[in-house]
């Protein structure tokens, strides 16, 4: 089965003459149990495509479908939340101050309808590689990797079938991105996930991804295996120069 289709997909914002047309015609498939990467360098248009997907991009048009059922306007029910969540970029921004791990994460599970909180916070603790001792601390008691951990363990709580990850290590120090980007790596796999993944990060996008698009000004330019991408055989010029770039960095 198909997790994802995207058919001629249009993002803009704006109108008349402040319209920008963010993402321009773009056609993509991530099969279930895929990691399908969104690279390209900034401007792009790959958040937006997630944006789109979520509904934070409310003006599109084009298919979205999510587990063969079609998307549309910018509304999104609970049965879309319970199927799809999302990891953002900055774990600063994304979990208020005040609250504990603990209440994140069993607000979370609430929303979600469960009942037995303690044991399932307890356990995605221990998902992400947190330890019961995170249980009730703040975010500013705990480093930037765990707090993305406890922002990983909060998409988690609802077992989505897809995650979609916008630059989620790109606020990380560089000793801790490869920490997260292993433990979505074994996440994957332990829970039958699939993801789509945005980054700027070649390196980072051929470290996780099955199959990835390169986008640029809007459009998607190629769509190719990690294998093409390890060996160097992009056919596109820009993911060429992509690779080169990324090659002498
Ligand atoms: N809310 C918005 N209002 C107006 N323009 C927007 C908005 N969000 C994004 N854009 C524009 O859409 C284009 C694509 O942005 P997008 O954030 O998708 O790029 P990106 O490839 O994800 O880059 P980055 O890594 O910098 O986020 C850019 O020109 C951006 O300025």
């Amino acid at each position: 089965m198909t997790a994802l289709t995207i058919k001629n997909l249009n993002v803009w914002f704006g109108a008349h003459h402040d319209r920008v047309d963010a993402v321009r015609g773009a056609n993509f498939e991530v099969q279930v149990g895929e990691s399908f990467g969104l690279v390209g360098e900034s401007g792009s248009g790959k958040s937006t495509i997630l944006k789109a997907i979520t509904g934070l991009a409310p003006t599109w048009s084009g298919d979205i479908s999510v587990e063969g059922t079609p998307l549309s306007g910018a509304k999104r029910d609970r049965a879309f939340y319970k199927t799809v969540q999302m990891v953002f970029q900055d774990p600063y921004a994304s979990l208020h101050p005040r609250h504990t791990v603990d209440q994140v994460l069993s607000e979370t599970l609430q929303l979600h309808g469960f009942k037995d909180i303690d044991t399932r916070v307890v356990k995605l603790l221990d998902d992400v590689g947190l330890g019961g001792k995170f249980r009730f601390r703040y975010p500013h008691q705990i480093s930037g990797g765990q707090r993305q951990r406890v922002a990983v363990a909060r998409a988690l709580a609802g077992e989505p079938d897809i995650l979609l990850l916008d630059e989620p290590t790109s606020a990380l120090d560089v000793s801790v991105q490869a920490e997260i980007l292993n433990l979505l790596t074994d996440l994957r796999d332990e829970h039958k996930l699939t993801y789509l993944m945005v980054s700027h990060d070649l390196p980072v996008i051929g470290h996780m991804c099955d199959r990835l698009a390169v986008m640029k000004d809007g459009e998607i330019v190629e769509v190719m295996d990690s294998e093409d991408l390890r060996q160097g055989t992009a056919k596109h010029d820009y993911s060429r120069s992509l690779l080169a770039a990324s090659a002498a960095a």
